[in-house]
């Protein structure tokens, strides 16, 4: 378990954790999003005692990193695939780590085994492609077998293989109990990886929820096309539905569902000549809600056809981002 009371990072003028506040629960994996200077890093640096907060407090199983006693054996953490020397064979770079901690050979070889990395481990870590490297990052992690695991952009820049990997290792070890969190500015990434998001925006906390209920509260609507607009609208707002019409004469509905509509159309006698039940992608949702908070942002329009507002319904921000 990871708590978070109030924690704050200044840097000068800048705020890059603002009062944080939240909790990451053992047996899910959880995603911790928020678009570029959000924030993530520096949340997850002071959680292992890298950076000293300004103020408030994230603490590891009740205590802060730096009361842990052995800390390998309670979180480990991936912050940079790169933290191996590129000189040192896989087998020695985890040799050496569990060599400090106490942790014996027999213990090197099975993290090696879980990642896969057996028939490699007396290979050069400059050798090494990105997906392999992310995956001995994670064995020394592993090392201690801690019950809390921590990694930041742990899927960026891997191939799809290793994404896949990526995501059934942490499903794996959430299943065994443990607590699991991921960093990530990429909603899409998140979004098959995890069960639970933190969303973070400026330093802020601006949601936390689960990836189904993020799914389930945004709106859905449905799009109808008929000949007779407006005596639909009439039927529908009858109904309870709201009904905005677009500029090529279709129907948003709102509030009532496709099969109602077709119903109700049928019963009256009205044509149908398509109707259609859109959702929000998570991707279009936590564009919305971070867009306020975002840092850097492309200012090249997307083209109108891919654009969420044309391609998915309204989507509110949930909260106000000061
Ligand atoms: N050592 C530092 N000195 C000054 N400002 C810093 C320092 N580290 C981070 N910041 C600032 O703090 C803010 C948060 O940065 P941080 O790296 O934690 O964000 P992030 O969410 O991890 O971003 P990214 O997804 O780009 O890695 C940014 O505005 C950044 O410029």
């Amino acid at each position: 378990m990871i708590e978070l009371r109030e924690l704050t990072k200044r840097y000068g003028p800048t705020t890059a954790v603002d009062r944080l506040s939240f909790e990451v629960r053992p047996a899910v994996v959880t995603g911790f999003l928020g678009p570029n200077g959000a924030g993530k890093s520096t949340t997850m640096r002071m959680m292992l005692g890298l950076h000293r907060p300004t103020a408030g407090e994230a603490l590891i199983n009740g205590r802060r990193y730096a009361e842990i006693r052995h800390p390998l054996h309670e979180v480990g953490a991936v912050l940079d695939a790169d933290a191996a020397h590129p000189g040192r064979s896989a087998f020695t770079h985890l040799a050496c780590l569990a060599r400090s901690n106490g942790i014996g050979r027999a213990r090197v070889e099975a993290v090696l085994a879980q990642v896969g990395l057996e028939s490699v481990a007396g290979k050069r870590v400059g050798g090494f492609s990105l997906g392999m490297r992310q995956r001995l990052g994670i064995a020394g992690a592993l090392l201690g077998d801690p019950a809390v695991v921590l990694l930041d952009e742990p899927v960026n820049g891997l191939d799809a293989a290793g994404i896949r990997w990526i995501r059934s290792t942490l499903r794996s070890l959430a299943a065994e109990g443990r607590t699991v969190l991921l960093s990530s500015h990429l909603m899409s990434e998140m979004a098959v990886t995890v069960d639970r998001v933190l969303i973070i925006g400026r330093g802020r906390l601006l949601e936390d929820t689960s990836v189904t209920e993020m799914r389930d509260r945004f709106e859905r609507d449905v799009l109808v096309r008929t000949p007779r607009p407006t005596e639909l609208t009439i039927l529908l707002s009858r109904l309870g539905a709201t009904v905005t019409r677009t500029a090529d004469g279709d129907l948003i509905t709102v509030g009532v569902d496709a099969p109602a509509i077709g119903d109700a159309a049928a019963s009256a006698g009205i044509p149908i000549h398509a109707l259609t039940p859109r959702s929000a992608t998570l991707e279009d949702v936590y564009l919305q809600m971070t867009s306020a908070a975002a840092d850097y942002r492309a200012t090249t329009p997307a083209p109108p056809s891919s654009s969420a507002a044309a391609s998915s319904p309204a989507v509110a921000p949930t909260k106000e981002i000061n």
